[in-house]
């Protein structure tokens, strides 16, 4: 079943283009990772898609209904990022509770289990919490709801790297028990590769591929230098992504990796750089 079908979907910030005739489609129970670098569109995407903001033009449809305003589609959602905001009347704790009058399918057992497991303290309130600690709790909100699609945007934000790692595992440990459709945003995919199931790369709004990981990992690598040089070198091959910066030094490539080791050689002779896939498209960052 479709979760997320986009079509030509575009979204003006006033002038701004955000999102650019972006078409795609997300099936039910998957991690799918949404990679791209600053002001590529991931942040604007994924609050259409969660029915905080409405289309310029084009289409969306969230569980078969437009989500802008859309009563089943926000019972079915979870949206997390590190904008999110509790009452400031209610403790932690008392966050937790709430919750499950909110999230049909809460689970409180494994919020209280980690909660504990990262020592919150259950009178502490979330205005006073640090980044760091803000987005952990914001975190256990996002996996304990247990919602039909649960959308993370740059959930890690001022987590320390073992925090990162206990929640990417919580998360896939969660999932495998509870499978559901996720969506996780962020600009680095070697850190969340080994969950996805699919990546999608948005460049200026567009969609530069959507793929499966492994796909991915097998068939990918990156190029960068010269313009023409690549070109040339490429002009068989089968490109994933191009981004053209300014000069004739910033050419970028992600192909499918069928390069002999002597095309290889003939690249570092030429001064183009050859990457594994994933650390190219870091470096769009
Ligand atoms: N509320 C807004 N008003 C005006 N322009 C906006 C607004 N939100 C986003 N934009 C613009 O839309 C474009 C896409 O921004 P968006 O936040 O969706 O990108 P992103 O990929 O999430 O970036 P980041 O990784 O930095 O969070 C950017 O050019 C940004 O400046």
């Amino acid at each position: 079943m479709n979760v997320i079908e986009c079509h030509a979907l575009i979204k003006n910030h006033g002038s701004r283009k955000a999102l650019n005739n972006l078409s795609l489609t997300i099936t039910e129970n998957k991690i799918t990772g949404l990679i791209g670098r600053n002001g590529a569109g991931k942040t604007t995407l994924l609050k259409i898609i969660a029915g905080y903001w409405r289309e310029t033009a084009g289409e969306v449809k969230v569980f078969s209904n437009k989500p802008f305003n859309n009563l089943s589609v926000s019972a079915n959602t979870i949206f997390i990022d590190d904008q999110m905001n509790f009452p400031t009347a209610l403790t932690l704790k008392q966050v937790l509770e709430e919750a499950g009058n909110f999230y049909p399918n809460w689970d409180m057992e494994l919020a209280l289990k980690l909660f504990n497991y990262f020592s919150f303290d259950s009178r502490q309130v979330h205005n006073n919490l640090s980044k760091g600690n803000k987005s952990t709790f914001n975190m256990i909100v996002g996996i304990s709801a247990h919602c039909p699609l649960t959308i993370f945007d740059e959930p890690t934000t001022g987590m320390d790297a073992a925090v990162r790692k206990d929640f990417y595992r919580a998360l896939l440990k969660d999932y495998l028990a509870h499978p559901r459709s996720i969506i996780l945003s962020s600009h680095y995919l070697d850190e969340i590769e080994d969950l996805l199931e699919d990546v999608i790369l948005i460049e200026n709004g567009e969609k530069y591929f959507h793929t499966p990981i492994e796909e991915l990992k097998e068939t990918a690598i990156g190029l960068s230098g010269d313009k023409e040089i690549i070109t040339g070198l490429v002009a068989d091959q089968d490109v994933l992504y191009r981004t053209n910066g300014e000069g004739n030094h910033s050419y970028s490539v992600v192909l499918k990796k069928d390069l002999s080791s002597k095309q290889i050689e003939k690249l570092r002779d030429s001064g183009v750089e050859y990457h594994q896939y994933h650390q190219t498209i870091c470096a769009c960052t």
